[in-house]
């Protein structure tokens, strides 16, 4: 990248000038002008109804699930003070609610800055509508203490549970697709506005904040709403049958959402994020007998049902038998990673399926980016340990790792992380 398209560096307006953003904090006003705004950078869209950025929780967590990922791990510079890191947060806020309206970054944005300046949105985006997305912004536990330094005096306000997760028998981890400082996670129904909405909020870091890794994911591979069909996986099966629902909402409370009287009181109203970049081997899967491999799920290929019998939103019943054996695998994916099996142990799931090409054999480097949001990490564990036995696993590699604390959701003059900042 040359000096002139880097707006943390280059002549003339600070990046917060040339967001909008006074010196005395964010300019929110500008974003409830925003039809205005639509006249001014030819960016705003109509005919879809866009997610607000606001609320009491972060978008992006029950929101329905969108077609495609892009998400984003970030490292603080070493030079990065708590001011930095409180302007990053508030730049991001901005910046993120006016994406998700289908709006340029900023006011100026694409193409009504001035001729002799780069402008501040990079513009792949210019004519889209927002196309459902949503920036939900997490807190690795780098950021509370990195080797023993608290960099920005929060490190007595690091929530207990959040570091990083236990090695699993059978991980492979790589540390370019494992942990991180930050987190942007943009969904969308377009690929190209999920990937214009991390590149610009990159862009915002630049001298703050870096990218450490970044996962592009498509085909969903879960459901939050029961309006939506469940999708499938690229094992082929139905994938989110059992989750946890938008419209459950004692469920949401029991294992999503932290609540009022949960440590620390800064992330009431947040979540956790577990994300783990698995692998699956996909061409030794497709020479799996039928059979097989719906024993190795637990549920049938074509409807998604548990071979218990039923329909695919049967309850699994572990007790029934076929000719004396489980019908139900006993280390079925299914059996292992269900809550009776798993002291009540749930989590929403909103991962993806991914594909970065093709290794040096030929073979697809593929698999599923997981994401669950839980209102305690240790429910993640729990499942994991549990599926140590899993039939699944001869046929997928936990290749990256990373958990993230979601602040609560802001209102508008906010910003994501003032409880813990502010
Ligand atoms: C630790 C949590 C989980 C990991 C890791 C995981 C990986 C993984 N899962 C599939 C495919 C399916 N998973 C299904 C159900 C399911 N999976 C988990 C947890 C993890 N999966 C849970 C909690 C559940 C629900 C269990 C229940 O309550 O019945 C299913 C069945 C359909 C469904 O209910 O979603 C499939 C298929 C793969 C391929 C995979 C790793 C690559
Ligand atoms: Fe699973």
């Amino acid at each position: 990248m040359t000096e002139s398209v880097q707006p943390g560096v280059r002549r003339g307006p600070s990046r917060r000038q040339a967001l909008g953003l006074g010196a005395a904090g964010l300019a929110v006003g500008a974003v409830g002008a925003a039809a205005g705004r639509f006249s001014v950078s030819g960016a705003g869209h109509d005919g879809d109804a866009p997610h607000p950025f606001h609320g009491d929780h972060q978008a992006g967590i029950t929101t329905p699930v969108q077609d495609h990922l892009h998400l984003a791990s970030f490292d603080l510079s070493s030079r990065a003070t708590r001011k930095d890191l409180v302007a990053l947060l508030k730049d991001w806020s901005y910046a993120a609610s006016r994406l998700t309206q289908g709006l340029d970054v900023s006011a100026s944005g694409a193409v009504a800055g001035p001729l002799d300046a780069p402008p501040d949105d990079t513009g792949e985006a210019f004519g889209l509508p927002a196309s459902s997305l949503t920036i939900t912004i997490g807190l690795g536990p780098t950021l509370f203490e990195l080797d023993g330094v608290d960099r920005f005096g929060i490190a007595d306000r690091r929530p207990p549970g959040l570091a990083p997760l236990p090695p699993f028998l059978g991980d492979v981890l790589k540390a370019e697709s494992s942990h991180g400082d930050l987190c942007i996670q943009a969904c969308a129904d377009d690929p190209q506005v999920a990937v214009h909405a991390i590149r610009n909020l990159s862009r915002i870091a630049f001298g703050t904040a870096h990218v450490r890794w970044s996962q592009m994911g498509f085909g969903r591979t879960s459901r939050t709403t029961t309006a939506q069909a469940t999708p499938r996986n690229l094992f082929g099966f139905k994938d989110g049958t059992a989750n946890v629902l938008a419209d459950d909402a004692a469920s949401l409370e029991r294992s999503v959402w932290v609540a009022p009287t949960d440590e620390p009181a800064w992330m009431a109203g947040g979540s956790y994020l577990v994300a783990r970049k698995i692998e699956m081997l996909m061409e030794t899967w497709d020479r799996v007998q039928l059979g097989e491999q719906q024993t190795i799920i637990g549920r049938d290929k074509d409807v998604g049902a548990p071979l218990s019998g039923g329909e695919e939103l049967t309850d699994p019943d572990f007790d029934v038998e076929v000719d004396g054996a489980p019908a139900i695998d006993v280390a079925s994916h299914v059996r292992l990673a269900h809550p009776d099996n798993n002291g009540g142990a749930q989590m929403l799931r909103r991962g993806y399926n991914y594909v970065d090409g093709s290794n040096a054999l030929g073979r697809l480097d593929a698999g599923l980016f997981f994401l669950a949001y839980v209102r305690d990490v240790e429910q993640f564990v729990t499942v994991q340990r549990h599926l140590s036995t899993d039939l699944l696993n001869e046929y997928v590699r936990h290749v990256g790792s990373a958990t993230f604390a979601i602040p609560p959701g802001t209102q508008p003059g906010g910003w994501i992380g003032e409880t813990l900042l502010g």
